[in-house]
């Protein structure tokens, strides 16, 4: 499916914590979307979600997200879900509040049209008691914040139509989500049943006095926290079996379960004295901050770690890549400049350094991505250096002209010097939003057999794609800057 032509519409009724984030990842990707929601503060909200949203999705993608559609604000649940591929309902957690809801959405809103449903804990079937068309409804349950982290938990009932759930799917991932179709129903899918378990004990760990809100907390982000983040439950509990894997694990750790080790289904009772034991922990642990800067500080830490996680293609860091693939297939292809563009992406948050711009290190991480992008563009792809060749970097200068700020929309085009024999001479020349030149860099690479780590020329096709461009880029003037050293006057 094309992620972004002709724009698609996504309706969300209910915006508040979670609706605002799914607003932010659909019209992030490209998606029109139009927002359902009685409170009149709905609007000032999701500003601030979306505001949040713009410095972190753009962040994860070394390559640019389609231009953001249109949000619009709608006085009916008819006029928002009017024309609308996708609607989500994320209205408050009570079944009688959904089934009107739900029930609406159906008078109004396409028989093809997907309705996924964010309940934490309601199976499919309640969902679809009544409804005139239970087919259509699944459960599509997401993670705050909905538009950094791509889990979203599918469920079905018996009733539900398989076409909407593969639907369902195909939609979720051109968004960047990652779609866990739960096999079976039950009352707060998956996720929720693991992260109540754990909620439950931190609550009697509280109410005992056995520890604060800050130390439970400690508890899981200084270790395993960590660990869950790449490789979940069992694959960590595997490796703590040693070599003698699983099956000694379970035998050395069983036993435990049946210790005293957990308070098992047992559920501390919410008394005013517990929520106000826990609140003023809570205030003391965090309360210097407010919720925006929280979730600032929250989306900044997943941003890196998720970007981490690219590398090795570990859990989300694997849907970021796939994601990525994608959008880069449907990128614009024009020239700019009458070069090839070869890079467009947003500075990260990340690259921001002490004074306050892109950091030096991340241009040339940036025109790094330009030569990894170029050599592609000749042949030189993941599929040619996995056959044992490849170009390796033997001199590069950089020119700072301008300020890049993060949050910064810039493109790279990169311009061929020379092509000859084993070397590639490139210059590239980076830009602003505004068109303006904002950094250049000249680059000499030498292609490699990475077998014997020596010198080599391309194979014939990669040599010739080379040459067509460096053919092509011989009839424009010489760009500015080219041969410059360092010190040197200008003019
Ligand atoms: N907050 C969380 O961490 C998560 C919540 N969810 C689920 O998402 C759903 C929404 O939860 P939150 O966003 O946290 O709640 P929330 O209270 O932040 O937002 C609910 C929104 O629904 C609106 N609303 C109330 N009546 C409505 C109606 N008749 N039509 C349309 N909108 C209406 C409210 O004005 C409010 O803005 C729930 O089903 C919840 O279980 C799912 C994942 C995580
Ligand atoms: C607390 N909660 C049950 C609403 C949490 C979720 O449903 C998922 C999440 O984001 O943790």
């Amino acid at each position: 499916m094309a992620i972004n032509n002709p724009p698609l519409k996504a309706a969300i009724i209910g915006g508040g914590v979670i609706g605002g984030g799914w607003v932010a990842r659909f019209l992030l990707n490209g998606w029109d979307v139009a927002v359902y929601d009685p409170d009149p503060e709905a609007e000032r909200k999701i500003a601030a979600v979306l505001a949040n949203a713009r410095r972190s999705l753009p962040a994860l993608y070394d390559t640019a997200l389609p231009a953001e559609g249109k949000l619009v604000f709608c006085g009916s649940v008819a006029k928002a879900v009017d024309g609308a591929r996708w609607v989500q309902e994320s209205a408050p957690e009570q079944l009688a509040i959904k089934h009107r809801i739900l029930a609406e959405i159906q008078q109004y809103a396409d028989k093809n049209a997907v309705i996924g449903s964010s309940t934490s804990g309601f199976k499919p079937s309640e969902l679809q008691e009544g409804a005139a068309r239970p087919g259509q409804i699944v459960v599509a349950h997401p993670f705050n914040p909905v538009y950094l982290l791509p889990l979203i938990e599918i469920v079905a009932s018996k009733q539900s139509d398989k076409a909407f759930v593969a639907a369902a799917c195909g939609i979720l991932r051109d968004v960047g989500l990652k779609p866990l179709v739960v096999g079976k129903e039950i009352d707060a899918h998956i996720a929720d049943r693991l992260l109540e378990a754990v909620w439950r004990e931190g609550l009697w760990l509280v109410n005992d006095g056995i520890a604060t809100t800050e130390e439970i907390d400690d508890a899981i982000r200084f270790g395993f926290g960590l660990r869950w983040a790449q490789m979940g439950l069992f694959e960590t509990y595997r490796i703590a079996g040693g070599e003698a894997g699983m099956g000694h694990f379970i035998a050395q750790f069983g036993p435990a379960l049946k210790w005293p080790w957990t308070k098992l289904m047992n559920v501390p009772e919410l008394t005013p004295e517990l929520i106000a034991k826990i609140a003023a922990q809570s205030d003391a642990q965090s309360g210097a901050l407010s919720i925006r800067e929280l979730e600032r500080l929250r989306d900044d830490n997943l941003v890196g770690m998720m970007r981490a996680l690219k590398k090795s293609g570990s859990g989300a860091g694997g849907t970021l890549n796939d994601h990525e693939k994608a959008l880069s297939r449907n990128a614009p292809t024009a020239d700019t400049h009458a070069l090839p563009q070869t890079v467009c992406r947003q500075v990260p948050q990340s690259w921001a350094d002490y004074n306050g711009h892109m950091n030096e290190a991340h241009y040339l991480e940036a025109f790094a991505q330009a030569s990894d992008a170029f050599m592609a563009l000749i042949g030189a792809d993941d599929a040619y250096i996995a056959s044992g060749k490849s170009f390796f970097t033997a001199e590069t200068h950089l020119r700072h002209l301008a300020e890049a700020k993060a949050g910064d929309t810039i493109t790279i085009t990169t311009r061929v010097l020379l092509a000859q024999g084993k070397k590639m001479h490139l210059f590239h020349t980076l830009y602003g939003k505004d068109g303006s030149i904002l950094a250049t860099c000249e680059t000499l690479l030498i292609h490699v057999d990475l077998t014997t780590r020596r010198a080599c020329n391309p194979d014939a096709e990669v040599t010739r794609h080379l040459q067509e461009f460096g053919d092509a880029h011989a009839k424009l003037a010489k760009p500015d800057g080219a041969g410059r050293h360092v010190g040197q006057k200008n003019g």
